[in-house]
């Protein structure tokens, strides 16, 4: 692997949201078959709700070890709440992120029956706010990618809203994600390289330098969006779905050095999922003689815990 190719990340798309799908569609498609990435503005979600959210993160990091420990939840599969510092472990890799982040889900109707496949959401007393403004940027992130899927869909072939149902009452996540100043790394990285599990993953805070991701030639290309700008990548279940003509890209968040070393670095990727029962089924357009296809149908959330034991964050 060589190292980063700055030019060649010029041809990651740059779309604003705000234009038609049908003329982001092949544009976005592009991007995400030669990349697996995109850069997004003009996503419609606000930026004062971005910066309340960036701040009431900071604010739940702040707080002392043993409360944030608190809110850990044993057994839970790191699926809500509090998931500490140096836990998680990308596949095939040894030693654990230096990495602390708090996940937020879906907040259902009591008695829902999709209650099985999503534990109910905590949230920290000691931040009143904490509930409301995660829960609003929650339904924030839904939005932005359900329109972000649409022109995925119109550059499949597929009718523009195939994938509301799919996603309706998905199983997505979103993640507050702080990464501490580096000290004893001792090989660890704050992110290690990983493909996300998920349908697609809208990624805020990014603009902070790190994360880069694995082109089709080995080399690690910045991922670099303007303030308060997307960074949406295709996770493992869509590059199923689609017979990898998407590609989920390996991507990893490396150690800052110098003076930025000293300084922390926080992010909120939400990872949009399916629906826990939604079937993941190679997409008959995605398959040719040059392209057989590959993978078995499984469901979305069989696929999930599969995934999940590998990354020791369930067993
Ligand atoms: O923090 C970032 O920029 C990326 C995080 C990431 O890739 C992940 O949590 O899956
Ligand atoms: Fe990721």
């Amino acid at each position: 692997m060589t190292e980063t190719n700055i030019s060649e990340s010029k041809n990651i798309a740059f779309v604003s949201l705000d234009k038609p799908v049908e003329e982001l569609a092949d544009e976005l498609g592009r991007s995400f078959g030669e990349y697996g990435f995109a850069v997004i503005e003009n996503h419609g979600i606000d930026q004062a709700l971005i910066d309340k959210a960036e701040a009431m993160s900071r604010a739940f990091f702040d707080l002392p070890e043993d409360v944030k420990r608190g809110y850990f939840i044993d057994g839970g599969g790191g699926a809500r709440g509090y998931t500490p510092y140096r836990t998680e472990r990308a596949v095939g890799q040894t030693v654990t992120d230096l990495k602390e982040f708090w996940h937020v889900g879906r907040t259902l109707p009591a008695g829902d029956p999709l209650e099985e496949f999503m534990p109910a959401n905590v949230w920290p007393e000691e931040l009143p706010e904490f509930r409301e403004i995660f829960e609003t940027l929650y339904a924030e992130f839904e939005k932005a990618g359900a329109k972000i899927l649409s022109a995925i869909a119109l550059h499949l072939g597929l009718e523009k809203n195939w994938f509301d149902a799919t996603v309706e009452d998905g199983n997505s996540v979103m993640r507050l994600l702080h990464y501490p100043p580096i000290e004893n790394a001792e090989g660890a990285v704050r992110a290690a390289p990983h493909g996300d599990i998920n349908t697609i993953t809208l990624l805020l805070g990014a603009e902070e330098a790190g994360l880069e991701l694995l082109s089709k030639q080995d080399e690690w290309v910045p991922v670099s969006p303007p303030p308060g700008a997307l960074a949406v990548n295709i996770g493992d279940m869509l590059a199923r779905l689609t017979n990898d003509k998407l590609r989920s890209t390996i991507h990893r968040v490396r150690n800052p050095e110098g003076e930025a070393s000293k300084r922390s670095r926080f992010s909120m990727p939400f990872f949009l999922h399916f629906r826990p029962d939604f079937v993941i089924e190679t997409l008959p357009g995605c398959v040719d003689e040059e392209h057989p296809n590959k993978y078995e149908p499984l469901s979305s959330h069989e696929f999930l815990q599969q995934r999940l034991r590998e990354i020791n964050l369930t067993k």
